[in-house]
């Protein structure tokens, strides 16, 4: 067992109380840090003041804090040995990875009404995410499958009036394009979960908005590899009726997202009840990551402190 785990279980069964002080260093202490319920993935930057600016720091003082995983939707563009360092440092302190982003369009048709030099813009970017995924133990990465059909006959996209898809037809170009991009993750265990996004607030004209649309995509497509992020922020948004939603679409979800309305901070920012969210999904014996994709309301290391505390106030049930 290593020394960590030791402190972790000794914590646990109250042996830490039997050690002398002098058996324990300061790193030691840190590290008996009673781990969260759920395993909520903060990223880069959320931590640059508590645990200062290199990243391979920040995920240290994450597990520190109790946080068993990470999330990184930007790890494509990191470099290779960057990418390894950090699927390293993860894996040592055994914390999850969680999603990168494969794909996202938010403004044009590309997979409504795909056009030859956008599919294989696609089919590239998810051949790429088998191949960080490999390097960081990823199981998970995102996908935004392009905006809803704007296309105006005589003019290239985004361009409303004229003719356009009627939506069954872009629904299906939708679950043809994600046939083909499962065919290059299913053989590697690759998970691409499609993030429904809303309209209100963030991302207007984006073809995934609502949990129901999603889940009936991923049964369409049928495959253990094409699954749904359900990103608590943007659905309270969308459609509210968390918890029901949740229930109705849980065979088809892999993974949840995070982020107080308004202003997609952290839990208590805002109106969502996370606690009785997060309690939910424990209950629903959830063990996957829950991504912490959203800012801080406060400032400087005293704002850090503030999300630190607001998720350990969410996951107090
Ligand atoms: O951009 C966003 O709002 C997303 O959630 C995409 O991952």
């Amino acid at each position: 067992m290593q020394r960590r785990e030791f402190l972790k279980s000794a914590t646990v069964t109250g042996t830490v109380a039997m050690l002398t002080p002098s058996a324990l260093t300061a790193q030691d202490a840190a590290s008996s840090v009673k781990t969260f319920k759920l395993g909520y993935a903060p990223h880069q930057g959320m931590f640059r003041n508590l645990a200062g600016d290199d990243v391979i720091d920040q995920i240290k003082f994450a597990a520190d804090q109790g946080f068993t995983a990470w999330e990184d939707n930007g790890m494509p563009s990191k470099p290779a040995e960057l990418q390894e360092k950090i699927g390293k440092t993860l894996d040592s302190l055994g914390m999850q990875m969680g999603v990168f982003v494969a794909y996202a369009s938010f403004d044009k048709p590309t997979f409504v009404r795909p056009e030859e030099d956008s599919t294989a813009e696609i089919l590239q970017a998810v051949k790429d995410a088998v191949t960080v995924a490999k390097r960081v133990n990823a199981k998970w990465c995102t996908v935004v499958p392009g905006s809803v059909d704007q296309q105006h006959a005589d003019s290239k996209w985004n361009r409303y009036g004229g003719g356009r898809l009627a939506e069954g037809y872009q629904t299906a170009n939708v679950i043809d394009m994600l046939r083909r991009c499962v065919e290059i993750v299913e053989p590697e265990g690759l998970v691409m979960v499609l993030e429904p996004l809303n309209w209100y607030a963030n991302h207007g004209g984006t073809f995934l908005q609502r949990s129901d649309q999603a889940y009936a995509i991923c049964r369409a497509v049928n495959s253990p590899c094409c699954k749904i992020l359900f990103d608590i922020y943007h659905q309270q948004i969308t459609e509210g009726n968390l918890i029901p939603n949740i229930d109705a679409s849980w065979s088809e979800i892999a993974y949840f997202q995070t982020g107080d309305n308004p202003g997609r901070k952290e839990p208590y920012s805002g109106e969502i009840n996370y606690q009785n969210v997060f309690q939910h999904l424990h209950q629903k014996g959830y063990k996957g990551v829950v991504g912490m994709e959203h800012g801080l309301s406060g400032k400087g290391k005293e704002g850090e402190q503030q999300l630190i505390e607001a998720y350990q106030k969410a996951d107090d049930f």
